[in-house]
């Protein structure tokens, strides 16, 4: 193929949801080696709700990547998406681009920004990736209700190719019944169970492109923007519920800023029902001094229930390196790591309507142990 060929084609996009801490991250460093072993040159989107871009320290230098950060892609931060998509392309000329959406990101609004931009560009969504928890979904589906699950539902609807992921927190019964659910939930998309998103690439790209293909109209001829959006209109008829109708955004903003901290809540309103995530609270909290290492890991361990994802980087007092903290329903994680360029040291802490003024506090205390 010579290379005016090749750079009439369409650069294919990804979109990449989940629910906070479900593993996108864990599958997108994956995928970014799976292209670059293939000679192909990613870009990356990559939204996170906090101000600090702490999932990008993971991947790869060199890849090229935007960041929307302070804000949900889905909401606050849509209008820019088209712009971010156009300047990637125009700087980076990548061959292939994935965004990665919070995990509380409706993902039609981001197929939405991204079908627009397709308008004017040349992008070609190729599919919707959407990552679930086995455990967390497990235990949600047991209470059946919340926002959480809703939102949960939402993604698992639109998703055209569905990671099963952490099937190692599940039992072999609760695995089978929970692919049940999703095929109940979205007969379209495929379901591939997974540990740490360990997943044969090239199964996961086809599978997804398989939907679209499907729901498609290219065989009628009509033009890539057209297919997209019925692919929409399909998802939205198997239970996604969507309007292209949108209220304006409104971002509710209950900033609190200290030296040390910095705390937001946000939410929107939308004319569709279940698409609203306002539940979803962010406090960023800004360390001034090293915290004892085992204190801070008892800390994590008895977090509210409400808090469902924390992240971060921290120095602790008793350790020489710097550590890469996780916590996602109710496991946590520490990795070392030497971040690139300079980090404070942060946390970040997701959750449902928790009382953040206890978080700081507590964290406070531990800052002032000498
Ligand atoms: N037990 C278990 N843990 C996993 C698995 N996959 C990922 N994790 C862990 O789950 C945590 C969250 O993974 P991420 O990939 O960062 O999740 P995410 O969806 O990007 O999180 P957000 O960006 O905050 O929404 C990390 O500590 C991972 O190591 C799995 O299959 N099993």
């Amino acid at each position: 193929m010579n290379e005016t060929i090749l750079k009439e084609q369409s650069i294919p996009v990804y979109i990449l949801s989940g629910f906070l801490g479900s593993g996108k991250t864990t599958l997108l460093v994956q995928l970014i080696e799976h292209w670059q072993q293939q000679g192909l040159r990613p870009a990356v989107v990559m939204n996170e709700l906090g101000e600090v871009n702490l999932d990008g320290q993971i991947v790869d230098s060199t890849v090229p990547m935007t960041e929307m950060l302070g804000g949900c892609i889905c909401c606050t931060v849509r209008g820019d998406l088209g712009l971010q998509l156009a300047d990637l392309v125009q700087e980076e000329s990548p061959d292939v681009i994935i965004i990665e959406a919070t995990g509380a990101a409706n993902p039609m609004e981001i197929l939405d920004a991204v079908t627009e931009t397709s308008l004017y560009m040349r992008l070609e969504l190729k599919s919707l990736i959407t990552v679930v928890d086995a455990a967390h979904l497990s235990g949600l589906y047991q209470e059946q209700k919340g926002q959480t699950f809703k939102l949960m539902q939402e993604q698992i609807r639109c998703a055209s190719v569905l990671l099963l992921n952490k099937t190692d927190r599940v039992s072999a019964q609760e695995l089978k019944d929970l692919e049940q659910l999703l095929a109940k939930w979205n007969g379209f998309a495929p379901v591939i169970p997974t540990v740490k998103c360990e997943v044969e690439m090239d199964l996961l790209l086809r599978s997804g492109a398989d939907v679209h293909v499907r729901d498609s109209a290219s065989e009628a001829g009509k033009p890539a923007h057209q297919e997209h959006h019925e692919h929409t209109e399909a998802c939205g008829t198997h239970g996604c519920n969507h309007g292209h109708e949108h209220t304006d955004h409104t971002v509710q903003g209950d900033d609190t800023n200290t030296d040390a901290s910095h705390s937001h809540a946000h939410g929107h309103e939308h004319s569709a029902p279940h698409a609203s995530h306002e539940h979803v609270m962010v406090y960023t909290h800004y360390f001034s001094h090293p915290v004892n290492s085992e204190a801070f890991e008892q800390f994590v361990s008895a977090l509210p229930r409400d808090v469902y994802r924390a992240k971060g980087i921290l120095s602790f007092s008793d350790t020489a390196s710097r550590f890469w903290f996780q916590y996602a329903y109710r496991e946590s994680d520490y990795m070392k790591i030497t971040p690139q360029g300079e980090v404070p040291n942060v946390a970040v802490f997701i959750g449902e309507h928790f009382d953040q003024t206890v978080i700081r506090d507590q964290l406070l205390e531990l800052e002032a142990i000498k």
